[in-house]
């Protein structure tokens, strides 16, 4: 039976697809194999020994130590793609959020709740809430993954001139990507040229204060941010003095802060980017699908950590084996299996940076001396045997 940690609410047809003959899911475990988290901050949590993986039921990994699991041969997955119409239709949202003052014209109008004619006297005071169209005016796209592309090609549909920016794009995003879209290889002539910028990058130490003050220095008078991605993408200082001065005319985020919500001219969400049904459905199903591979086939699909890597079960029994990426494992590893005895009948390895992923098929079942003997392998980080196959 495999125990699955609950670090948020996931949601139900998602853990349906962890078939309770063989799964426990609850939030209130100690020992557990496996996680299934949203945004909750796994940084200063301690995992216990029996911990094989981290299912991140969405797109950001900077809540989940990956180093730190790395190191200690725990894999993390998170489920591309899966929330991204939900954020794309959040960014639709956001580009008129921030071109007239939406949220402001109905507290205006709540306001007026009991005033007679409440129809004309409402009318009166709209001009304060107006503000310009989006068709015709220039979106810089930064990041164009699986959020960015779907913005940018949506972005192409509402009539603007969309520009894109990503120096990692992808084969496959670049074939999503609408040709209508303007590539641009300095993030400089965004910051220079574009009426509104929407971030679609994950926070890394790269990505953080993306948005800083030579970025807003660089940018249009009253440029127009809408920020869907990660609130630590905006040095917030400089984000509070444009916004007070009217560089930046308004600035949209999914991030609440209390600097940010003492801004007249910011529209502050809690995080509403994936908080669909559908979207939380997908990312569940595709989570517990990962968990599942990785823990009944050693299957490695959509890690942020370790390699992808897929062997076909063709009978007898299996080592998953996380080591690290130097010379000589694998033979050491045939070498070992050979020396008690054990013959491989299928095997496969890749490698992902530092680390690397063996699956070996064997011919009987790995007595406790074999995967004694393994895990003595200078490098090894971690053995484990599949017996359930
Ligand atoms: N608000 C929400 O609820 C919500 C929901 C989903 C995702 N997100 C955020 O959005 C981010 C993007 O999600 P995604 O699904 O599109 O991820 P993704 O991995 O598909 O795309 C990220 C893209 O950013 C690009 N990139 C990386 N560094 C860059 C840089 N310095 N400049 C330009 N491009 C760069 C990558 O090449 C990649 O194409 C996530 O990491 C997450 O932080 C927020
Ligand atoms: O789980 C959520 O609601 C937010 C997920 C989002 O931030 C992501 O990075 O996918």
């Amino acid at each position: 039976m495999y125990q699955v940690k609950l670090f948020n609410k996931i949601s139900k047809v998602g853990l349906d697809r962890l078939d309770p003959a063989n799964y426990t899911c609850s939030e209130d475990f100690d020992q557990y194999d496996a996680v299934l988290v949203r945004s909750a901050k796994l940084h200063d949590t301690k995992f216990p020994e029996n911990l094989k993986c981290i299912a991140r039921a969405g797109a950001g990994v900077n809540n989940i130590p990956l180093d730190r699991c790395a190191e200690e041969g725990i894999v993390v997955f998170n489920t591309p793609g899966a929330n991204a119409n939900a954020v794309k239709e959040l960014v639709v949202c956001g580009l008129m959020l921030a071109s007239r003052d939406i949220v402001g014209g109905i507290e205006w109008t709540k306001s007026l709740a009991g005033t007679p004619d409440i129809g004309p006297a409402a009318e009166k005071g709209k001009s304060k809430f107006a503000g310009p169209e989006i068709m015709g005016k220039r979106l810089g796209v930064i990041g164009l993954g699986a959020i960015g592309v779907q913005v940018a090609n949506a972005a192409v549909g509402l009539d603007m001139e969309v520009w894109g920016y990503d120096p990692y794009l992808s084969v496959d995003g670049a074939l999503k990507l609408s040709r209508a879209v303007k590539h641009i290889t300095d993030v400089n002539e965004i910051f220079a040229n574009c009426d509104y910028i929407t971030l679609h990058v994950p926070l890394t130490p790269d990505t953080k204060y993306i948005i800083n003050e030579d970025a807003v220095a660089k940018m249009k008078d009253g440029v127009r941010i809408i920020n869907i991605a990660r609130g630590e993408l905006v040095d917030e200082d400089v984000m509070a003095a444009a916004l007070a001065c009217g560089k930046v005319a308004r600035y949209v985020s999914d991030f609440a802060s209390d600097a940010m919500l003492a801004q007249k001219n910011a529209v502050i969400m809690p995080h509403l980017g994936a908080s669909t049904p559908e979207s939380e459905d997908n990312c569940a199903k595709m989570a517990a699908a990962e968990i599942r591979e990785f823990l009944e086939y050693g299957t490695i699909r959509n890690s942020v950590n370790f390699p992808n890597l897929k062997v076909p079960y063709e009978g007898g029994h299996r080592l998953c084996l996380i080591h690290k990426n130097v010379p000589n494992m694998i033979a050491q590893i045939t070498s070992t299996l050979s020396a008690q005895g054990m013959n491989i009948e299928n095997m496969g390895n890749r490698s992902r940076g530092d680390y690397a992923y063996t699956i070996v098929d064997v011919n009987g079942v790995p007595t406790d001396a074999v995967l004694d003997a393994i895990r003595a392998v200078d490098g090894m980080i971690r053995v484990r045997s599949i017996e359930n196959l």
